[in-house]
């Protein structure tokens, strides 16, 4: 290694010699599916740019979706962008290449909702994909793959379906997401407070990524004039928090989908980074976020599904929240999402099993 002295000079009449710092970590390779799709093509660059991973971590993105052209073009744009920290990309419409040696996996390939649908109205569709995957993932992913993201609808349901059928992947390996709807709290919260979102943390979404979710706001502060304070004291409306709030995260998909006719995709890309990012490289001390994981039973949901709850994650690692008071009124609503998520998985091992 040069002495520093020397390195600033060498920097000062060749700076290109200095500049490429990613070259210091190895590429990881990043599967996305579904790439060619409204929230792959948003989600790529973000990767790319080190929104996942970090700013110093080259990557290389597998890339699968059916149709070949859609994604080819989605290739050559990435090229085109120049971006310095994509080291690669592999673009196929190939289950087993894709899937090849990958060390992280963000899975949002499947069918969308249109106006008037639930989420759980794409279980017929969806969840065949998820089964199919969860063979490459089994058979094809480098062995120290272990943050694999589901996103497609219905998230939980199909992040279940593909545990099933992957039984030498570890449960809390596959995470699905429903940190949009968590992020959507802390948005309604912010705009209500009319402070910003970046001054508002530990909202919880429990339960299902569907319009039986319970965004929770009895446990999240806000810093307003200096001082962090519980939100339900600086909302001081309960009516709204158990109501109008609850309901506006419920349906903000379904209010995207009426105002834009297709649904949410640059946020739920975004969302998709935060909860790789977190879930990677940690989430920040005093703050957790939330995220669909397979219950161990805590808070009483019951064991055997995908559910959201409030975790901190370290050194790749989530870890559920404990001791959170829970009321009656939020058990109820729980325990209506657990329930909705109980008749899903019936659904799911219906269509799978046929
Ligand atoms: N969990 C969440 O917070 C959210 C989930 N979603 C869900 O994410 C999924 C994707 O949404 P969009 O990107 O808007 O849909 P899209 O239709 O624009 O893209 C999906 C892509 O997946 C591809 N695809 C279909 N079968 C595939 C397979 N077997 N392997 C790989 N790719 C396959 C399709 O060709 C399509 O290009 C939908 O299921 C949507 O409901 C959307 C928003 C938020
Ligand atoms: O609502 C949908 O179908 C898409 C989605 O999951 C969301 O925006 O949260």
């Amino acid at each position: 290694m040069l002495p520093n002295s020397v390195l600033q000079r060498l920097a000062s009449w060749c700076p290109w010699l200095l500049r490429d710092e990613p070259k210091r970590k190895q590429p990881v390779k990043v599967l996305v599916t579904g790439a060619a799709g409204q929230i792959g093509y948003a989600i790529v660059p973000m990767i790319a740019r080190g929104l996942m991973l970090g700013p110093d971590q080259p990557v290389v993105l597998h890339m699968l979706a059916p149709m070949a052209d859609a994604l080819n073009g989605v290739r050559m744009e990435l090229v085109d962008a120049a971006l310095p920290l994509l080291r690669g990309v592999v673009a196929t419409t190939d289950e087993a290449e894709a899937f090849q040696g990958v060390n992280f996996a963000v899975l949002i390939g499947g069918w969308p909702r249109k106006e008037g649908m639930e989420r759980k109205d794409l279980i017929a569709k969806n969840v065949a994909i998820y089964r199919s995957q969860a063979s490459a993932l089994q058979q094809h992913a480098a062995p120290n793959c272990k943050q694999v993201l589901v996103v497609a609808n219905p998230a939980n349901t199909n992040a279940l379906v593909l545990k099933e059928f992957a039984p030498a992947v570890a449960a809390r390996n596959i995470t699905c997401l429903t940190r949009l709807d968590h992020n959507r709290a802390l948005g309604q919260i912010a705009e209500k407070l009319g402070v910003h979102v970046g001054d508002v943390r530990n909202a919880v979404v429990w339960g299902n990524h569907s319009s039986t979710q319970f965004p929770d706001a009895s446990h999240a502060t806000a810093r307003a004039e200096q001082w962090e304070k519980p939100v339900r004291e600086l909302v001081a409306d309960e009516k709204w928090l158990r109501e109008e709030f609850v309901v506006t995260v419920q349906q903000r998909g379904a209010a995207v989908i009426k105002a834009r006719k297709q649904s949410s995709s640059l946020s739920a890309a975004s969302a998709a980074c935060d909860h790789m990012r977190d879930w990677i490289l940690g989430t920040p001390k005093g703050t957790w976020v939330s995220m669909g994981v397979y219950s161990d039973g805590s808070y009483g949901v019951p064991e055997g599904i995908f559910y959201s709850f409030p975790v901190t994650c370290e050194k790749g690692e989530w870890s559920i929240v404990q001791g959170l008071q829970v009321d009656d009124f939020a058990r109820s609503k729980m325990e209506l999402s657990a329930d909705e998520l109980d008749e899903e998985r019936s659904m799911a091992y219906e269509f799978v099993s046929t």
